[in-house]
């Protein structure tokens, strides 16, 4: 009995030693569930090149992305507007996944594949004006173990954590005023990861 609240109590504790909460909850969804995800995902979403202004040049990412929401909301990143797509029955059913054990609801979703380890993500943190301030990301990863690092704006601490293949980690209040993420490129990954990250952006006239 005590062990296996020690054990809940650690997966849950906050990352982050100040300005922030990070949780990582590990794998959510078991094995073979976390595979079929995986293999759907890299079917049935409409992935394609990222475009960025960068500079003032326009650049395409290497990862692929695509971006799905309750309604074909707009979304500003990099300088680049971007239009939603409608939830699929999957994302649908992941979401609901997500949402039970974060205890938040999501009206978005931002999706990045990255086909080995030579894909990455700079730093950057997530406070667009188009999302709801200090709201609550929840982070899916499937495919690839990958690191994912925080970094202190001011104090230049770094964290970070192995994302899992079925895992959850969510980033809450005051997270992206005081600290960046990134996704590493590492030499040793050969293979594809996917991760999801569930948002609630502002709707217009609400
Ligand atoms: O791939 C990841 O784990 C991070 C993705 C991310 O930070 C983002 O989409 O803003
Ligand atoms: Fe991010």
């Amino acid at each position: 009995m005590t062990d296996l609240f020690a054990r809940t109590d650690n997966a849950r504790r906050n990352l982050l030693p100040r300005d922030g909460i990070v949780e990582y909850y590990g794998p959510i969804f078991g094995e073979a569930e976390a595979d079929y995800y995986l293999g759907s995902l890299q079917n049935d979403i409409a992935w394609h090149h990222d475009e960025a202004v960068i500079l003032g040049k326009r650049i395409t990412t290497k990862r692929q992305v695509a971006w799905y929401a309750d309604a074909a909301y707009s979304y500003t990143y990099s300088k680049v507007t971007k239009t939603a797509l409608h939830w699929t029955p999957l994302l649908l059913a992941l979401k609901k996944q997500v949402e039970m054990n974060c205890g938040e609801t999501f009206n978005s979703c931002l999706l990045n594949l990255y086909q080995d380890g030579s894909e990455g993500m700079a730093w950057h943190s997530d406070a667009e004006k188009d999302l709801v301030r200090n709201g609550t990301i929840g982070s899916v990863s499937f495919g690839a173990a990958r690191k994912f690092a925080f970094k202190h704006k001011q104090t230049k601490a770094t964290v970070s954590q192995v994302l899992e293949h079925g895992s959850l980690l969510t980033m809450r209040g005051t997270t992206q005023t005081h600290w960046l993420h990134s996704l590493p490129k590492s030499k040793k990954v050969s293979s594809a990861r996917i991760n999801l990250t569930f948002r609630k952006i502002r709707q217009p006239d609400a």
